[in-house]
Formats: C-alpha cells, sequence, structure tokens
C-alpha cells in the first residue's frame, strides 16, 4: 500500500495565568492560526494549524483540531497526539483535565468508541489499551504495576512494541475511560514510587489498540492512537525524555542520523516523529513574564519540528495471518539449513529471533488477547492493591471506592444525584436557620423593649396595642418558618438516609469489609454526625422551650401593665401552663440524658467490636504464620531429606567413580602385564621357532 507523507500537525496552547502568577504580566496574544509572544521587548509571531487562547476549553481543541484525526485512526492511520512544553505549562492539564473541565485523552476515549458502535453491524471491533510510564529510562506499567521487566523490542511486521507491558481488552467507552482513570490514579498517588519534582520527568504514554473487521472480507484494519504527556522539555537536565525528543526534531532539521535510540521515549514514538503516523503536537506554553523565554525557545521549536519532521503514513492492513504462515516458512527452511550448515551460530541466531517474532505474532489474535487480557486483569487487581498498601489508606480508599463505582454505574450516578440534592438541602437548611435566628433575636429585643415600657407603668394604650400585634406576628412568622425548617431538615435526613445506604452497600460489596482501620475510620465520622444531628434537635427543642416561656412572660407581663385582673379559671389555666412548659423542660433534658446514655453505650459497643475484629485479625494473622512456618518447617525438613538423599548418592557416585577409576587403572595395567607377556611369549615362540629350523 503507497504511503502519504504529512508534516507534523502543531497546535500551541497557552494557559490560564495562575493565582501565583497574577500581576507577573500577560506576554501572549492569540488570534485564528497565529501566536505572538512578547520576550526582550521583541514580538515574536508564529503560525500553526492552530492556537488556543488560555479560555478556550479542552473539549472545544478537541473537536477543532483532534476528532478528525481520530476519525482517521478509525480508518487504519496510526495517530499520535503528544504534548511539548516547558514544565509547568499545562501539559498534564491539557492532556487530563479535571471532573469539570475534561482533557484530550477523555474526549477521545468518549469519541473512539461512539464512533465504533455507531458502526456496528456493518464491522466488528477490537480494542485494547496499554498505559506506561518512563521515568529516568525506566518504564513502569500502570495498568498492572509490576516489577517484570519491560523491554522496547521490534517486530520486523508489527513494529516497535514494548514486551512485557500489559495490554487490557476494552468492551465500551465506560471501561476505557475507566482505566485511564486508574492509570493516572496510579501515577497521581505515587503508587509507581515517584514523587515531587521527578514527576516533571516523567512521560505517560497511553496506547489505544484498535481492529476492525469487515464482515464481508477477511482482511481487517489495525490502528494505535498513542496519546503523550511528554516530560518537561527543560534545557538543563539532559536526562529527560522530553530533551530526547527535541534532539530528534534537531537531527530531522539537520538530516543525516536521528537519534530515535538514545531514548526509551523516542524509541517508542519513532514511528510517531518520522514514521507510520498522523502526529500532532501541542505546544504548550504559560503566559506568565518569567517564563517567556521557555515560551519562546518551545514555539521556535515546535516551528523547527512542523518543518522537518515528515512522517510516511498508510492504512495499516491487519495481516496477522499471513505474517503468522509467513514466519512459519522462514522458520521451516531455516531450520532445514540449520541442520545442513552444521549449526551455523548466525543461522541458529537468527532462528532464535524468527520464532520468538512467532511469538509475538501469535499472540496478536482476537482470542489470545482476550485470554492474557484476562491474565493481566488479576494479576492487576493484586499488584494495584499491594502497591496501594504501600502508599496510604486514603490511596487504597480511592483505590477501592473506585472499583465499586465502576461496578454499578447506577449507584454512582445515584450517590452523584443525591450528593447534589443533599447540597441544595444543606444549604437552605442553613439559610432558613439563619432568617429564623435573626428573627428569634428581633423577637427577644421586642419583647425585652415591651418587658421594659410596661414595667415603667408609662406606656400608652396604642403604643402597647402595636407593640403586641408586632410580637405576635413576630411569632407566628418564626412558628411558620420553624415548621418550615423541620420540613426541610426531616427532607435532609431522608436524603442523608438514603446516601448512607448506598455508600454502605458500596461499601459492603468492597474490600472495606476486609479493613478494619478502614471500617473504624468510616465509623467515626458516621458517629460524629450523628452526634451532630442529635446535638442540633436538643438546641432547637430547648431554645424553642425558652422561647415560649420568655413569650409566656411578656403577655402577663404585657395583661397586668393593661391594668387586667384574672379570674380564677384563667389564674389555674396559666399555671397549668407554666407546670405543662416545666414538664416540657424536664422532659428535654430527659431526652438529653437519654441520648448521652445511648452514645456511650454506641461507642462503648464500636470500641468492643473494633477490639474483637482486630484480634480476630490478629489470631488469623498468627495462623497463617503458623501455618506458613509449618510449610516451612516441612519444606526445610524435605530440602534436608533431599538434600540428604543427593549427597549420598553423590558419595556413591563419587565412589562409584573412584572405583571405576581404580578398577581402570588395574585393568590398564593387567592389560599392560598380559601385552608384555604376549611379547614375551611370542618372543620365547620366535626364539623356539629359529631354534628348530
Ligand atoms: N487550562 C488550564 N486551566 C486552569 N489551570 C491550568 C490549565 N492548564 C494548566 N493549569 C494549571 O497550571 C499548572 C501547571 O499545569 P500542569 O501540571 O498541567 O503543567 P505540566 O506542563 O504538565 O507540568 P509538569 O511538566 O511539571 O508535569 C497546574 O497547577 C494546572 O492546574
Amino acid at each position: 500500500m503507497p504511503s502519504e507523507t504529512v508534516p507534523l500537525k502543531i497546535v500551541a496552547r497557552c494557559r490560564p495565568l495562575l493565582e501565583s502568577e497574577q500581576g507577573s504580566g500577560k506576554k501572549v496574544k492569540v488570534s485564528g492560526h497565529n501566536i505572538t509572544l512578547e520576550h526582550g521587548g521583541q514580538e515574536n509571531s508564529f503560525t500553526f494549524d492552530n492556537c488556543y487562547a488560555a479560555e478556550v476549553k479542552a473539549n472545544q481543541i478537541y473537536r477543532d483540531s483532534c476528532d478528525s484525526l481520530i476519525q482517521k485512526a478509525l480508518l487504519g492511520y496510526n495517530v499520535t497526539l503528544m504534548t511539548f512544553g516547558a514544565t509547568g505549562s499545562g501539559k498534564s492539564y491539557l492532556m487530563s483535565g479535571t471532573y469539570d473541565d475534561p482533557g484530550i485523552i477523555p474526549c477521545v476515549n468518549r469519541s473512539v468508541f461512539n464512533s465504533l458502535e455507531a458502526s456496528k453491524g456493518k464491522k466488528e471491533f477490537f480494542v485494547t489499551v496499554s498505559f506506561l510510564e518512563v521515568l529516568d529510562e525506566k518504564m513502569l506499567d500502570l495498568l498492572n504495576p509490576h516489577s517484570d521487566k519491560m523491554r522496547v523490542r521490534e517486530h520486523p511486521q508489527l513494529g516497535i512494541y514494548v514486551d512485557g507491558l500489559s495490554e487490557l481488552v476494552v468492551h465500551s467507552g465506560e471501561e476505557l475511560a475507566h482505566l485511564y482513570e486508574q492509570g493516572n490514579r496510579a501515577r497521581k498517588i505515587g503508587m509507581t514510587g515517584d514523587v515531587g519534582a521527578h514527576r516533571s520527568r516523567a512521560t505517560a504514554i497511553f496506547f489505544i489498540n484498535i481492529e476492525q473487521k469487515d464482515s464481508s472480507s477477511k482482511v481487517g484494519l489495525r490502528s494505535t492512537i498513542t496519546q503523550v504527556d511528554l516530560a518537561g522539555i527543560e534545557s538543563a537536565d539532559t536526562s529527560s525524555s522530553g530533551k530526547a525528543v527535541l534532539e530528534v526534531i534537531k537531527a530531522s532539521e539537520q538530516g543525516g542520523h536521528v537519534p530515535y535510540r538514545n531514548s526509551v521515549v523516542t524509541r517508542l514514538l519513532q514511528e510517531s516523529l518520522g514514521g507510520n503516523a498522523i502526529t500532532l503536537m501541542f505546544a504548550t506554553i504559560s503566559p506568565a513574564d518569567k517564563s517567556s523565554h521557555e515560551s519562546l525557545e518551545t514555539l521556535q521549536n515546535a516551528r523547527r519540528a512542523n518543518r522537518s519532521v515528515k512522517n510516511h503514513v498508510k492504512v495499516n492492513l491487519e495481516e496477522t495471518t499471513s505474517i503468522i504462515s509467513d514466519l512459519r516458512d522462514e522458520i521451516t527452511q531455516l531450520r532445514s539449513k540449520v541442520a545442513m550448515n552444521n549449526n551455523n551460530k548466525d543461522d541458529v541466531l537468527r532462528l532464535g529471533e524468527l520464532i520468538h517474532d512467532l511469538q509475538v505474532a501469535k499472540r496478536q489474535t482476537w482470542e489470545e488477547k482476550e485470554r492474557m487480557s484476562a491474565k493481566f486483569e488479576e494479576e492487576r487487581k493484586i499488584n494495584l492493591a499491594n502497591k496501594a498498601r504501600c502508599v496510604s489508606e486514603q490511596g487504597i480508599l480511592d483505590w477501592v471506592m473506585d472499583t465499586k463505582k465502576q461496578g454499578n454505574k447506577d449507584v454512582r450516578e445515584r450517590i452523584l444525584l443525591l450528593q447534589k440534592e443533599k447540597d441544595q438541602l444543606t444549604l437552605e437548611y442553613k439559610r432558613k436557620r439563619e432568617q429564623i435566628n435573626e428573627m428569634k433575636e428581633k423577637l427577644q429585643t421586642n419583647i425585652a423593649a415591651y418587658s421594659k415600657l410596661a414595667e415603667s407603668g408609662q406606656a400608652r394604650e396604642s403604643d402597647t396595642k402595636q407593640k403586641v400585634t408586632a410580637i405576635h406576628e413576630l411569632k407566628e412568622k418564626v412558628k411558620k418558618e420553624t415548621e418550615q425548617l423541620k420540613e426541610t431538615k426531616n427532607r435532609l435526613k431522608d436524603v442523608q438516609d438514603k446516601l448512607r445506604a448506598e455508600k454502605e452497600a458500596v461499601q459492603d460489596q468492597g474490600q472495606v469489609k476486609g479493613n478494619a482501620e478502614l471500617r473504624q475510620i468510616l465509623e467515626r465520622e458516621e458517629r460524629k454526625r450523628l452526634e451532630m444531628e442529635d446535638h442540633a434537635v436538643v438546641v432547637d427543642e430547648l431554645e424553642r422551650v425558652k422561647l415560649e416561656t420568655q413569650h409566656q412572660k411578656a403577655e402577663i407581663q404585657m395583661a397586668v401593665s393593661q391594668g387586667r385582673t384574672y379570674d380564677q379559671t384563667e389564674a389555674m389555666d396559666m399555671e397549668m401552663e407554666l407546670v405543662e412548659l416545666r414538664g416540657e423542660k424536664s422532659v428535654v433534658s430527659l431526652e438529653i440524658q437519654v441520648l448521652q446514655e445511648e452514645k456511650m453505650r454506641l461507642e462503648k459497643s464500636l470500641e468492643t467490636a473494633y477490639k474483637r475484629q482486630k484480634e480476630e485479625m490478629e489470631i488469623q494473622q498468627l495462623q497463617h504464620f503458623q501455618t506458613f512456618r509449618q510449610y516451612r518447617e516441612m519444606f526445610e525438613e524435605q530440602k534436608t531429606v533431599l538434600e540428604q538423599r543427593y549427597r549420598n548418592l553423590l558419595n556413591d557416585a563419587i565412589q562409584d567413580a573412584v572405583f571405576l577409576s581404580t578398577r581402570n587403572n588395574e585393568l590398564v595395567q593387567e592389560n599392560q602385564a598380559l601385552k608384555q607377556e604376549i611379547a614375551e611369549q611370542k618372543d620365547k615362540l620366535t626364539a623356539l621357532g629359529g631354534r628348530a629350523k
């Protein structure tokens, strides 16, 4: 199939000014395909395939500049999207983004399956992913952080690949996004052992391999979307992969040898930087004053890359079956040659290589990839959990929550909705509470003012009436608002209960069950929440009683000041009311006491449960340890027995050898003696013969 030569596409992206950089000045202007950067008092203009200012979101950049390339990938072309810029210029943000502002990779993940699913029925497709981090020339498998050695190798027909890197089969856009998120989280929480400043020197590469078969024809298409978050290209740091990419660009400009083999990343990007891939490079820059030198260098090097790196792209046909049969033919021929040429060293080495290539090609079948993927999936759960345990509890928690979320998308959505509802209700509740508090304060002030006026005995009837009406109205309002507050509170409680139930259901399915410490943290949080809720109820109740009492007092004062006398029935009613209020107060006090006792009881039972679980775990650990020790002792015993047996065998063999050697010597000597005797006999016979003559 003929190839087409295409230059590297360049998209310039200027990130926003950070809070810490405010006031440092904006040096970048973007207009259409042009970007202008001011440096050293001079304006430097560049024209690229596209240029984006800080306010443009990644999903728009994806739609404008990447979607057409992803559609090309679905037609069988390899496509690479890579960042290129200084540390802190916004490379990772652009590629990964955030929950609210998803980056390029999440957009690609979504688009790939949307498009593939649209062609369902006409085509069969098969998608796998791998996620790799390269730090200081060491490769780390982000989806399955194992410690087995990985190597960059080249297959004559399939191209460059990483031997030992997990390749997981994905069946949906959700799975794809989920694996990417998990790999990214593994990067973020430092599961792979890198921390702080080292991260800037790390390059992350997310591979999406797509194979498609037309239902009517046997030949399919194969393509790879390679998405690279490149390490910073600081000139001072000679070991970074960013720097190695820069060397490749410079060498391409000069012509001649291109040093792809100088670093793992350039080796892996060989096809993207001068081979069979359509490559888009995001030149990322910061608008800050202090970064203008680095920004200028980035844009200059991006222009260089656009002018000098030429890719030769073609549709990749899926030819595994013919590759396998070609390799088999070659191996058969070489085998006969090796047999005839008496194991010629070069032929034997070549035969070894061919057999390895055949094994790799055989692994390309969809069935084999599914089988391997299931194996990686099992391995990676163990590896990720182990790594997470070494890092932090939070890491485990994140990992666990995420696993469960993936297991049940509906639950995740329900939790999100409930969370949103809870936030809204909490806000409403707070607002209402504040309003009521203000009204209560006003009411108290009014009552106090009225009491003072009444006690002075100089109040005019119209004034008193007005004040009393105002107090009544306010009191009604407080009552109404308090009712509404109660209703909001009940709704909030309902939502909280539902949310808790959903979360508990999720937690029960996961590993939290086995993690006593983690469970204790959750239980403690839950207890604190309940205590606070109870406290709020008690405070509300007390306040209500206080307010009622004050109000009654004010009403009596008001009546007295109006010169009112009470008849016996009224006095009795009032007395009854007072008794009721007192009773109510003592009920609330009693409730507080009960709640406190309940709290203590719960605390105690939780402590006991925790202790019991801890003890059980310790016992289990001890049992495991004992079993392990028994096995080790058994193994040691068997080892000693075996060693003894081998030693005896060896001694026997040595003795046999010594005996045989001695016997051999004896036989040699006997042989010599016999030879001597024969010779002597011959001599004697010769002598006798002579005499007879
Ligand atoms: N579009 C954006 N909107 C808001 N903040 C951004 C944006 N782009 C980058 N940032 C912020 O700028 C800072 C640097 O970004 P980022 O970490 O992506 O840079 P980087 O080039 O990947 O750095 P490094 O090479 O150290 O990994 C971060 O605090 C990031 O949140």
